[in-house]
């Protein structure tokens, strides 16, 4: 089964293309893909392009655990670098839809950097979802272990946690990062950030993904962690955002609209043997 693989700043993907794989794509099978010994291994399987009624192409995304996810900042750079380099695209924008919603990405520097119009960025709790009364998640606080943290809920089409934090720590991601993804007020789970706020243009984030676990870079993460520290007014609309794996640039436009624009890097195309899935019935 052929596949691609990329990373966006240690983020790394395996794309699969429907043709390589006509099945059902079960938590099974991702898990033992993902999988860091006995598969490719992979922070996910970007599978795509599936036809969309409304977009130039449609994208499923799964994180390692099996679960799949509404939407990857990462993973829409890498998806879209792989539509670039397989001729499918050029330069120009095209759509895509996630079940998270629908985006714009566009290929530059001949697919090294990518930018990406990931939607607009929501704090309410019914979008999110956080569970309690309707509201906006801002400055809330949790008492996890008995170490209390203050953060904010928003939605980039998934779900993040930002926890506002004097000094972000992968020790901090690892501990608490599973279980604020857990945590039962997260009904669909959530992913995690730790974040200082370094000045009103930069900020630093550690990340815990909701299904992949800690990861040196994601979009998503980003773009919410930078909403979060504009709409608390300690950022403006244009943040560097830095991280273990490197910075992703998001910008702001009418209200909360982010744009992403980040790196993509070619890792390597790739052939599963069949006899990885042996005894898994495929
Ligand atoms: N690494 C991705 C996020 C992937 C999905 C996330 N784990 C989730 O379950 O929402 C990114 O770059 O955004």
């Amino acid at each position: 089964m052929k596949y691609l693989k990329y990373h966006a700043l240690g983020n790394d993907y395996i794309v699969l293309r429907p043709e390589a794989f006509e099945g059902e794509l079960s938590g099974d099978i991702v898990r033992l893909i993902c999988h860091r010994n006995y598969g490719v291994g992979s922070d996910g399987i970007l599978y795509g392009p599936v036809n969309s009624l409304s977009c130039d192409f449609g994208l499923r995304i799964f994180n390692p655990d099996g679960s799949e996810a509404e939407k990857s900042g990462n993973g829409l750079r890498i998806f879209a670098r792989s539509l670039y380099d397989e001729g499918l695209v050029g330069e120009q924008s095209f759509s895509v839809e996630t079940p998270g919603g629908v985006v714009s990405c566009k290929v530059e520097d001949r697919g090294k950097v990518v930018s990406v119009k990931m939607g607009e960025v929501r704090f309410d709790s019914t979008s999110i979802p956080v569970a309690g009364p309707p509201r906006e998640v801002l400055n809330e606080t949790m008492d996890i272990n008995g170490r209390i943290f203050t953060f904010c809920a928003a939605t980039v089409g998934n779900p993040h946690c930002v926890v506002l934090s004097d000094d972000p720590s992968s020790v901090d991601a690892h501990h608490y990062g599973p279980l604020i993804e857990n945590d039962p007020r997260f009904p669909n789970r959530t992913n995690v950030q730790f974040m200082k706020v370094l000045d009103r243009g930069n900020i630093q984030i550690e990340i815990w993904e909701r299904g992949a676990g800690y990861t040196l870079a994601s979009g998503s993460s980003s773009t919410a962690a930078a909403a979060v520290a504009c709409k608390l007014g300690r950022c403006g609309s244009d943040i560097t955002v830095h991280m273990p794996g490197g910075k992703i640039g998001i910008q702001f436009s009418k209200g909360f609209f982010a744009t992403m624009t980040g790196p993509v890097t070619r890792v390597c195309e790739g052939n599963m043997d069949q006899e990885m899935f042996e005894g898994t019935g495929l």
